[in-house]
């Protein structure tokens, strides 16, 4: 076992009129990483690459150690994607018997107690699923092939809320392997501060920020003052989250909070308010390479 269950190294991708950009990073070992940022942003893209689906331009991807996209690789990694990996025309219940030959670890028990568990209809086509019970029996596939990583795109779009818990407990279950990782990727932030130890934010085929989700709450603050923005917000603050008649509120370095007045208001930084900032920042970052090259 590797520290690092995925490694990025100067990894570009090229698709048509959108580029993933000198991208390097680590997924560690033991610990669940979100993935986060606007529409388009290449998400998906990055998850495709770590599972051998898009090759590389540039660079290279190792997944627990091999090279992503392999099958001895692929056989150790669960994943759900938007698309299903079934035949429309099979039943729920005999999925597990269609594709579990090809997983050298398939446990077909596993899979019929999270069919149950997830209270999909067995004898439905595949075709025949709502959306969300297309996800739930997608997970229940990635989790049969009992992978070490686990690899999942938007896994709770579709799902209600119900749904959404039930996905959180199954994947702090799979975390209680100190051996196992899951990497997946969100709009919604109060999903990562409810499962994710590690961020990533991903704007415009580059990382904006990576780094462990503490320690952004640790490093960031948001500063409150009623009337105009004041000189030392302008100054201290190094993201402008509103401004109107009201008042202000700036995102600032937690390190600074003795700079502010005391009718200026500390609060905590949300993780919505530090992702907004990272993605905001390396929009206009791009704006002025735009810029420049133009
Ligand atoms: N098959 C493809 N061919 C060409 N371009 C593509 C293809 N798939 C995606 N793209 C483009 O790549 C860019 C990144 O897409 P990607 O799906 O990785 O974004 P994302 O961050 O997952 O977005 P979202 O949050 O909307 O799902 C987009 O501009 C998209 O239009």
């Amino acid at each position: 076992m590797t520290d690092d269950a995925v490694v990025i190294r100067q990894l570009s991708i090229r698709r048509d009129s959108f580029a993933l950009r000198d991208v390097d990073l680590s997924v560690p070992t033991g610990y669940v990483t979100g993935l986060v940022g606007p529409n388009g942003a290449g998400k998906t893209t990055l998850l495709k690459s770590v599972l051998g689906l898009l090759a590389p331009d540039t660079g290279d991807v190792t997944v627990l150690g091999d090279a992503a996209g392999g099958d001895a690789v692929n056989n150790r990694v669960g994943v759900v994607l938007d698309r299903i990996s079934a035949a429309p025309e099979w039943r729920v219940r005999s999925v597990g018997r269609r594709i579990g030959r090809l997983y050298h670890r398939w446990d077909e028990t596993f899979f019929r107690t999270l069919v149950a568990r997830f209270g999909l209809p067995e004898r439905n086509r595949v075709d025949a699923l709502s959306r969300g019970q297309t996800v739930k029996l997608s997970l229940a596939m990635a989790l049969a092939r009992r992978p070490e990583l686990l690899v999942l795109d938007e896994p709770t779009s579709g799902l209600d809320p119900v749904a959404r818990r039930e996905l959180a407990d199954i994947v702090r279950e799979f975390m209680l392997d100190p051996g196992h990782t899951v990497l997946f990727s969100t709009h919604i932030t109060a999903e990562l501060d409810d499962l994710a130890d590690r961020i990533i934010v991903v704007n415009d085929g580059t990382v904006a920020y990576d780094g462990m989700l503490h320690e952004l709450h640790e490093r960031f603050a948001v500063a409150r003052g009623s009337g105009a923005l004041s000189e030392r917000a302008r100054a201290s603050g190094i993201g402008l989250l509103s401004d109107s008649s009201g008042g202000y509120e700036v995102l600032i370095r937690s390190a600074d909070t003795a700079l502010f007045d005391a009718d200026v208001v500390i609060d905590d930084a949300s993780t919505d308010d530090v992702v907004v900032h990272f993605a905001e920042q390396a929009r206009v970052r791009g704006d002025q390479r735009g810029l420049v090259r133009a």
